[in-house]
């Protein structure tokens, strides 16, 4: 099995729910890492006002935050980032062509995936609900370093959020006759209750809460003086994950099962 940058990179048929499981777990590496970026600096209100660049500086309409974010997506979109069916863009209406030559990711969803796409409730919870608990109040002037450091958060967890597709097509897989009677009466519930695993879930709030005091601790070589400060507030992952993260991927599962059989 060969793996790049924690995706999983095998076809189809050698994807496990392990497997799967595998890369949401080096997932949320990059998501406490990203986490941790974005403390470095306060919430900065101006990146997400819609007035105070708008109205300043021709050439940006709308907030700062949603300049950067479209304006990135342009350019990784020429550069090809969502030919990879693991990757969804917040503005997707406006993308240009991928300008590199296509490579050929193995076919392991149904079409229907393409068209699922949570990113609009990504945004709403990440600036809305979280980012004013995982930042300190205040304004240090920084605001595309943090619209950068917004836009790699963003990116992490919408790509663990939708790789909820490739999940539900493992469970399908391993266990289509249990699926098919919910997928035919479009019963999303029966769905929800199918792929729901409560004792999985108890165990990756604990594990995000862990690497958020391994990742985020202080370093320092005097080993009694670190205890007890991290960057982000472990508690808080494990929320994150509870109230969004792990919420959402279900979402998607029961979304893409719903269209497994179209
Ligand atoms: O691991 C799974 O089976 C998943 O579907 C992923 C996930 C999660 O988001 O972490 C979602 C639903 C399950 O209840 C457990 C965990």
């Amino acid at each position: 099995m060969e793996k790049t940058d924690g995706n999983v990179s095998e076809s189809g048929n050698e994807m496990t729910l392990d497997s799967v499981r595998d890369s949401l777990i080096r997932q949320e590496d990059s998501i406490v890492f990203s986490l941790i970026e974005r403390a470095k600096f306060p919430f900065n209100s101006p990146t997400y006002q819609e007035s105070h660049h708008s109205s300043s500086i021709p050439g940006i309409s709308g907030s700062l935050i949603r300049f950067f974010v479209k304006e990135s997506e342009s350019l990784q979109a020429k550069a090809g980032r969502y030919q990879n069916p693991e990757e969804h863009a917040f503005f997707p209406d406006e993308l240009p062509p991928s300008l590199v030559p296509p490579h050929t990711f193995p076919l392991v969803l149904h079409p229907a995936a393409a068209s699922i796409n949570v990113n609009n409730k990504i945004w709403d919870f990440y600036f809305n609900k979280f980012l004013p608990l995982l930042t300190v109040p205040g304004d240090d002037g920084n605001y595309a370093s943090t619209a950068s450091s917004d836009l790699t958060c963003l990116q992490a967890i919408s790509r663990r959020i939708h790789y909820g597709n490739f999940v539900a097509e493992v469970k399908f897989r391993d266990a289509p006759h249990d699926y098919e009677p919910a997928i035919r009466a479009q019963d999303r519930d029966a769905l929800m209750k199918l792929l729901t695993f409560e004792a999985v879930e108890e165990m990756v709030k604990k594990r995000v809460a862990k690497k958020a005091m391994t990742f985020g601790q202080e370093v320092s070589l005097n080993s009694t003086e670190s205890q007890g400060k991290y960057k982000v507030d472990p508690p808080l992952v494990s929320r994150l994950y509870d109230e969004w993260v792990m919420p959402l991927t279900k979402l998607v599962e029961v979304e893409y099962l719903l269209r497994r059989l179209d």
